[in-house]
């Protein structure tokens, strides 16, 4: 099988590493000197440093190919840019006449609507044909490239994007399950990344364990009614794109959202934050239109509304933290 990744960040390039054990994988960059330092150096030294690269894996950019024209010679397309470039992708690619996944977890910045659209719903704008998807689940770059065991989920309303992702991907280290609920598994992928921000801030202010397990507790629920209220399965939150991926990324140090939150806990500025990383933290970009979207459909998302007053610098952390726990008691409801 020819698989086309594009976008050569953390992700795409543990992937790529992943699928070109078994597959022969194309592995675009949209910055030349990164693909040409890439295929000098048998590596992504940049944002996956020390794994090495696949017979499997050929590097490439612009200098080899449109990304349009790339795809028509491959089976299938993955998108492993952040949610920021997805829009462009997908009309880089719109008549490709290939199935196509994205990987990115997040909800757009609001660019054509007051709110930010989930990755299906830009598809449904600028690619409305495209046969597409999501590869989502718990799954850090850095474990998924040394081959460690990982499970997924391929999400689509398209039984042949659903079954390339897993001839694709599914190996002896990697499970890929299957599910058409789209929207659900997007839904989880974008609100774990708020969630994670805030069991950062709660682990940075050393509230403990109890404090974390509600914080996943009742974000999951938070999530779920989203989720329900845009049309997705509220069992879905209980697979691996909800409760799996939230409670990794919510508890993993390698976590990027996770790391915002102990350092704005540490008093580092939002900024400061973001900049330490050299990785995208989709929840800082999402968070707003989490909550924009809640308040729409008449969704209550504390925790969400939390961790938005603490990047837009309304509220401290300990303010935040005094916020949640101040609410008025409550029936356990999902
Ligand atoms: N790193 C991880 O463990 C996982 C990440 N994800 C998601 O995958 C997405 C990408 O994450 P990472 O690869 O970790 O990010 P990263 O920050 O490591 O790399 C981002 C990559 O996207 C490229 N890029 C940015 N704008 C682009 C554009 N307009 N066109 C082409 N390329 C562009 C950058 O040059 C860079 O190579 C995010 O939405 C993230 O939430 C999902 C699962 C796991
Ligand atoms: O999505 C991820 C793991 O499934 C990666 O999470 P971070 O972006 O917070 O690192």
């Amino acid at each position: 099988m020819d698989i086309l990744v594009l976008g050569a960040g953390a992700w795409g390039t543990a992937l790529a590493i992943s699928a070109g054990q078994r597959q022969r994988v194309t592995l675009w960059a949209r910055d030349a000197a990164q693909a040409a330092a890439m295929a000098a150096q048998g590596e992504n030294a940049h944002y996956l440093p020390g794994h090495r690269l696949p017979a499997g894996v050929r590097v490439a950019s612009r200098a080899e190919g449109e990304p349009r024209a790339l795809a028509q010679r491959h089976d299938l397309v993955i998108v492993a840019t952040p949610m920021a470039a997805l829009r462009q992708m997908l009309v880089e690619v719109a008549g490709c006449g290939r199935p196509v996944a994205w990987l990115c977890k997040g909800f757009e910045a609001p660019v054509s609507h007051p709110y930010g659209l989930l990755g299906h719903e830009v598809r449904a704008e600028v690619a409305p044909q495209l046969a597409a998807g999501a590869l989502s689940g718990p799954s850090f770059a850095q474990e998924v490239a040394g081959g460690q065991p990982t499970a997924l989920v391929a999400a689509s309303d398209s039984a042949p994007v659903r079954d390339a992702l897993v001839a694709a991907f599914h190996g002896p280290a990697m499970r890929v399950y299957v599910n058409e609920d789209l929207a659900g598994v997007e839904v989880g992928g974008a609100v774990k990344n708020v969630l994670a921000i805030a069991t950062g801030l709660c682990d940075g202010l050393a509230l403990g364990l109890n404090a974390r397990a509600a914080l996943i507790t009742r974000g999951l629920a938070e999530m779920t009614r989203l989720g329900a209220a845009l049309g997705a399965r509220p069992e879905t939150f209980m697979g691996l794109s909800g409760l799996g991926d939230l409670v990794l990324t919510a508890t993993g140090d390698l976590s990027r959202n996770r790391r915002v939150g102990l350092l704005l806990a540490q008093g580092r500025s939002l900024q400061q934050a973001v900049d330490s990383l050299g990785h995208v933290a989709e929840g800082v970009y999402s968070a707003r239109t989490v909550l924009e979207r809640a308040r729409r459909l008449g969704i209550e998302m504390p925790i969400a509304a939390g961790v938005v007053d603490l990047l837009d610098g309304r509220t401290s952390p300990h303010d935040a933290v005094a916020a949640l726990m101040g609410r008025d008691p409550a029936a356990e409801r999902g």
